[in-house]
């Protein structure tokens, strides 16, 4: 590879990083980072990287989820567990569905940078530096929360270190035991019109482990009903951060940033000849790249060519994240080339940020039916174009937040100030997503049809 090195993105142009007011204090916290134990292993990454291989073959499903943006405030084991149960949940239901296995990553352990469409805040006249998520600046409104400050990178790795640790031991603890999953949380049920179809799914997978049970496959002797694998991921959005969390693997002698398995760019930061390409085309972790409605299908063959120029099942994963209003006239030419061209992706829906939109009350919402007709019409090009749906993603929380309107319980705009929580983007709360779950299997279970 030509002369790529973990700071190579140093000399190109690059956007959407905070000024720090002192470079030397800077310096000393990407050194005392680049100390720091990595916080996942190479081997980890790869065997990401390889079930994502086999998901772009059509050999399963990627779920992709958690906060827009995670927060220092709001950091207790409540909130950590709710929103691995609600994943875990999902995960449950699609596998079922596809009959495939399904590849849980959660935007969790390290997502807290953001990328914003202004520079500055106004609020009564007054205005200050945009928040940027906790790693960079803080998100009280005063002038001292907003001054972007580097030890807050050492703050957001024992973050990371800690969410981590805790996901890890839910995972592997029996918190994942399948027999509990499909029980939790379906008080979203009562209120839904489809009660009567859900409440046949969830019998049909308690029937399907009674049946699993009589032939002597159950928790104990199998792990796969007792454990689960999440993966972590985030947007490497602040360079200095994933540099220093960046090390050679021993086994392989290749870079891994070990920050989290798997890392994105963001709509935002992916021109071809600028610092974020120029960071991920060096790390061998799987990337994703989100694809908005303007992106044109050169755009996205310059980025596979530079991302990932062996063509390797398991890279790359293309986040379209278009509008409900434009996905339709957008995403069709795109799949068509990279179809054409043979190259290997994961096709995943990000239905969020395509369609938030501002309340009369000034919050950012979005509307859930916007959010399913998103993914309604992903899943239908896809399969007009004779491509594999391979993957959602979203911003959603186990929590009972009110911030995206619409849903079973019809939260209305109105409603939105009851428990208005997130730092950044409108999430999905627990209800929600769930549905969205119920009604995703659906499409991914006709999309799958005669897939092995
Ligand atoms: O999460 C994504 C972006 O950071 C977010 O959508 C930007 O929001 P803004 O338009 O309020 O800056
Ligand atoms: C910033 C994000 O998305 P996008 O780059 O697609 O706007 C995000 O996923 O939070
Ligand atoms: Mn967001």
């Amino acid at each position: 590879m030509t002369n790529w090195s973990a700071r190579s993105w140093r000399d190109k142009p690059i956007q959407q990083q905070p000024q720090y007011a002192s470079l030397n204090e800077l310096q000393m916290v990407e050194q005392q980072l680049k100390k720091f134990p990595p916080l996942v292993f190479a081997e980890e990454i790869r065997a990401l990287r390889s079930q994502l291989g086999r998901v772009s073959q059509g050999h399963g499903f990627l779920l992709q989820g958690g906060d827009c943006a995670e927060s220092f405030s709001d950091f207790t084991a409540p909130k950590i567990r709710d929103t691995f149960k609600v994943i875990l949940q999902m995960a449950v239901v699609m596998t079922f569905a596809g009959s495939c296995p399904v590849t849980k990553v959660a935007r969790m352990a390290g997502q807290y940078a953001k990328p914003r469409s202004s520079d500055f805040e106004s609020i009564d006249g007054m205005s200050l530096p945009s928040y940027r998520g906790d790693i960079i600046n803080g998100a009280d409104f005063t002038e001292q929360a907003r001054q972007p400050d580097p030890n807050r990178m050492i703050n957001a790795y024992h973050h990371s270190a800690a969410t981590l640790n805790l996901l890890r031991a839910f995972a592997q603890g029996g918190l994942a035991d399948l027999h509990k999953v499909h029980k939790w949380n379906m008080s979203f049920v009562e209120a839904n019109p489809l009660k009567e179809k859900y409440m046949q799914v969830a019998e049909q997978i308690q029937s399907a482990l009674k049946f699993m049970e009589v032939l002597g496959i159950n928790a104990q002797s199998n792990a796969t009903i007792h454990e689960t694998q999440l993966f972590t991921s985030h947007e490497a959005l602040l360079l200095s951060y994933e540099e220093a969390l960046t090390r050679t693997d021993t086994l392989t002698g290749l870079p891994y940033d070990c920050s989290a398995h798997m890392v994105w760019i963001g709509e935002r930061t992916r021109q071809i000849d600028h610092a974020h390409v120029e960071f991920m085309r060096g790390i061998h972790n799987p990337l994703g790249v989100k694809i908005g409605p303007t992106t044109k299908p050169d755009d996205v063959i310059q980025l596979l060519d530079v991302l990932n120029p062996q063509n390797e099942p398991g890279r790359m994963t293309l986040i379209t994240r278009m509008g409900a209003d434009n996905l339709g006239d957008a995403l069709p030419s795109i799949v068509r080339r990279v179809k054409a061209e043979g190259r290997h992706v994961v096709w995943s829906s990000d239905p969020m940020h395509g369609n938030t939109v501002k309340a009369e009350n000034g919050l950012k919402t979005r509307n859930f039916d916007a959010i399913h007709r998103e993914l309604r019409q992903f899943f239908a090009v896809h399969q007009a174009e004779g491509t594999y749906p391979g993957g959602v993603h979203l911003e959603m929380t186990g929590e009972d937040v009110t911030e995206c309107t619409g849903g079973a319980y019809q939260i209305s705009e109105h409603d939105l100030t009851q428990r208005y929580r997130t730092q950044c983007d409108p999430r999905l709360n627990a209800d929600q997503v769930l549905e969205l779950a119920f009604l995703v299997a659906d499409s991914l279970k006709e999309a799958r049809q005669g897939r092995g």
